[in-house]
């Protein structure tokens, strides 16, 4: 087993897809959502009454604060797979070039970064989600098995003279602390 993708156990029974090539020469798998979605605008209301108060320098009450932080809040969109691969590679999670285009999807930590000890993970068991802000003017709905994201497996170099990390991935997202 060199690398590759598994369907995580909660999704056994889904009629999940593996990611897949589309093209001969396409360098990432695409991904699917695992379920349907809607990724709601961040342009609403509560959002917009914080940009204009700050525009006209009233005070913003803090409910309107917390309501709008909630709406620039990422969502994490399920894929139902996990990945495996050498201890020397990574899978890159990028946009679908696409997703700004038709939906206003962008993926607000740039990439995702998807390590090799994540599969299988003790807390989620290495599923993947992407991480998505919808800054169009209106909902992005998502049907189940929409094409969302693409993975591309790489390599990776580490630096000269480095202290080895002796820490084993305990769990998912921010599980190695601040
Ligand atoms: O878009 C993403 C980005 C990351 N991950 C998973 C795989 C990755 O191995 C793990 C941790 O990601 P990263 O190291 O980028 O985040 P962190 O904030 O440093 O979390 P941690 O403390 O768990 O390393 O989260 C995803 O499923 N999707
Ligand atoms: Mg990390």
């Amino acid at each position: 087993m060199t690398r590759g993708f598994e369907i995580v156990s909660t999704y056994a029974n889904e009629g999940l897809h593996i990611p897949y090539r589309t093209t001969k020469r396409a360098a990432g798998y695409d991904f699917e959502s695992a379920v349907a979605f809607n990724v709601p605008s961040i342009w609403k209301m509560d959002f917009l009454k914080v940009l204009w108060a700050i525009r006209h320098q009233k005070d913003v009450d803090k409910g309107a604060i917390e309501k709008a932080k909630k709406i620039l809040k990422p969502f994490l969109i399920p894929t139902g797979i996990k990945a495996y691969m050498g201890a020397d590679e990574v899978l890159i999670l990028a946009n679908r070039s696409s997703n700004p285009l038709k939906r206003g999807l962008v993926i607000p930590n740039g990439i995702g970064v998807i390590d090799a000890d994540y599969y299988n993970n003790d807390s989620n068991e290495g599923e993947i989600f992407m991480q998505v802000l919808n800054f169009g003017l209106t909902d992005a709905k998502i049907a189940k098995g929409d094409r969302i994201g693409q993975g591309i497996f790489m390599h990776y170099l580490t630096a000269d003279n480095e202290q080895q990390p002796q820490q084993e991935r305990q769990g998912g997202f921010g599980s190695s602390g601040k």
